[in-house]
């Protein structure tokens, strides 16, 4: 095992292949390369198709936490400069759910530091995400709240397993507001009107919903996903690429930029309007609605 580098994170290095996490595996085989670390993301590279797999997998439902966010970010970027990538395929490992969106408990009762630090994570993985020059698909095959509404959204294109699964921006439901960039996601994904109540409402869709809206592409049976997901890649696969992604980035960039362009700002926004009585009061309730539930 290589010995780490200094100034680099043991994590980042990790899935980088220059460090053996401990007690992780790092398998290489001939057409696929699994990173598979203790952590919360999985990355399976079949170097035949150069279609990555991405898995989120921090059960039971895939919160996305400080560290789930800075282990997607590093994926993103890695895979971003690997050439022998083309494509990734955001998924779960978690049985009947996609991801149920940030991970409230970083946002309750949590420092001012920790919320500037959480809400970078965030910024980062999107912004590797929303930017990325891959084909980028999203396999719902579960509920997809908020912040895995986001995700999903931010991908090129969507296919959800049909059911009772439910996807959607439901911040307002928890007496919070979803974020200028979260907003423009949604706006380039299902249009004005339809961005303006599903927010207002905090609206969370069924798959068939969802598809009438444009919210996801397409709307398959669950063992259907992963198969659908491989034949619509087979299509974007065969589109020059540099058309292809420069069409995407011309796309998106007026939307990236308003963010990179006020990161910090955004940040400390959010640290700020987090920690109000008010918000801190909703979101108490909103977790005493989750655990009621179970009741
Ligand atoms: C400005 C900031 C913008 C924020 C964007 C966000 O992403 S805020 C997060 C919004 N997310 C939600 O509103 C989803 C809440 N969760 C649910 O509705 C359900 O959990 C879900 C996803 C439909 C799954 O239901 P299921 O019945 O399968 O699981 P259960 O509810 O029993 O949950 C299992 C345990 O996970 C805890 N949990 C659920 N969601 C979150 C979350 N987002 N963050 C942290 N923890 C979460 C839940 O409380 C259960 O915990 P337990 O200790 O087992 O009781």
């Amino acid at each position: 095992m290589a010995a780490p580098m200094r100034g680099m994170s043991v994590l980042r290095q990790a899935f980088q292949g220059l460090v053996r996490p401990a007690g992780g595996q790092v398998c290489r085989q001939v057409q696929h390369r699994c990173y598979s670390t203790p952590g919360h993301v999985q990355v399976d590279m079949n170097s035949e198709t150069g279609v990555a797999t991405v898995r989120l997998n921090r059960p039971p439902v895939n919160s996305l936490n400080l560290d789930v966010l800075t282990e997607l970010s590093i994926a993103l970027e890695k895979l971003e400069t690997d050439k022998s990538c083309k494509a990734m395929v955001l998924a779960s490992a978690a049985p009947g759910i996609f991801s149920a969106g940030l991970d409230i408990l970083e946002m309750y009762q949590s420092t001012p530091e920790r919320c500037v630090a959480f809400w970078r994570a965030l910024q980062d993985a999107w912004l590797n995400l929303y930017g990325s020059r891959l084909i980028t698909m999203a396999a719902i095959e579960g509920h997809s709240p908020a912040g895995g509404c986001l995700l999903a959204m931010s991908c090129d294109y969507r296919v959800m397993a049909e059911g009772k699964f439910q996807i959607g921006l439901n911040e307002t439901k928890l007496g919070i507001v979803a974020p200028f960039w979260f907003t423009d996601v949604m706006l380039n994904t299902i249009g004005h009107r339809e961005t303006e109540k599903a927010l207002q409402l905090g609206a969370l869709y069924s798959a068939q919903q969802a598809l009438s809206i444009g919210l996801v592409d397409k709307v398959v049976p669950l063992a259907e996903v992963m198969p659908t997901v491989e034949g619509e890649l087979k299509n974007w696969l065969q589109i020059p690429a540099a058309a292809r992604v420069i069409t995407k980035t011309s796309m998106r960039k007026a939307v990236l930029d308003r963010l990179r362009s006020q990161k910090e700002k955004d940040a400390q926004f959010f640290a700020d309007f987090i920690n109000r009585d008010s918000v801190q009061k909703s979101l108490g309730m909103y977790i005493a609605s989750l655990q009621k539930k179970k009741n």
